[in-house]
């Protein structure tokens, strides 16, 4: 299985006063080339099991096992290669003076590529920008056009896996639909498994296959995306997502 899978997960934070158990007992399966969704309200876990993922938190215990490797406390080369995230803010994520060529030319040296000019136009093409937006900065782009970017600099090393944190809460209403119908064409176009992180039951809806409820660091209930469209979350909190997310409540409830 080359996909995601953890096993009984829990991540802890020792802060000066007190300790925060932000993951609690998380068992998940991702099989390969699936996209599921995390959902759940502020605070309830979900960056910090994608942060656990790929390294960025030191105290955790229960196994971890992503493309076929088990996760010790170190990342190898190899994960950084089959494994790449996408964040929630594309300004924050690119160098504001790197031209989009420095960012993808980079990323593709640092894995060992070559050919990097028949590359970068590659990329470019498959996150629909084309070749004309090679030489501009950060600040000549949308913020689409950035996150597109952003999304070419993370499918650079070929990767089997992407982690996205919210990948389109931080732009506008309007291309938020642009972003995840390419990430929707992406997955199949390049065999890829996702993990997505998002406040959004729509957005989750549009681009999962299962999702996985998560409150107070615990996964609550994980459900196909078709039960969820007809209304048949189990748990009570996945009933309260949705409706509220809805907007009603129903009648038989
Ligand atoms: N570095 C840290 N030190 C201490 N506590 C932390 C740290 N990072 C996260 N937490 C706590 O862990 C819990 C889970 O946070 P996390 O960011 O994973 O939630 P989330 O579900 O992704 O929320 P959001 O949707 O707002 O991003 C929260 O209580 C948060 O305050």
């Amino acid at each position: 299985m080359s996909g995601i899978i953890l096993e009984k997960l829990n991540v802890w934070f020792d802060t000066p006063e007190t300790r925060v158990d932000a993951v609690k007992n998380v068992s998940l399966r991702v099989e390969q080339g699936e996209s599921v969704g995390l959902v759940g309200e502020s605070g309830s876990g979900k960056s910090t099991i994608l942060r656990a993922l790929t390294g960025l938190v030191p105290t955790w215990s229960g196994a971890m096992e992503v493309a076929g490797e088990k996760l010790g406390r170190q990342r190898s080369r190899h994960f950084y290669k089959k494994v790449q995230m996408v964040f929630q803010d594309p300004y924050a994520s690119l160098h504001p003076r790197h031209s989009v060529d420095q960012v993808l030319s980079e990323t593709l040296r640092l894995h060992g590529f070559n050919e990097i000019d028949r590359r970068i136009s590659n990329l470019l093409t498959d996150v629909g920008l084309g070749p004309s937006f090679r030489f501009r900065y950060p600040h000549q782009l949308s913020g689409g056009q950035r996150q597109r970017v952003a999304i070419a600099r993370a499918l650079a090393p070929e990767p089997e896996i992407l982690l996205l944190d919210e990948p389109t809460s931080a732009l506008d209403v309007s291309v938020q639909a642009e972003i995840l119908n390419l990430l929707v064409d992406l997955r199949q176009e390049h065999h890829l498994t996702y993990l997505m992180v998002s406040h959004d039951l729509a957005v989750v809806g549009h681009m999962c296959q299962q999702i996985a409820v998560m409150q107070l660091g615990e996964i609550v209930e994980i459900m196909p995306v078709a039960e969820m469209r007809e209304l048949k979350p189990k748990h009570s909190y996945s009933r309260h997502l949705l409706e509220s997310s809805l907007g009603y409540k129903r009648a038989d409830d």
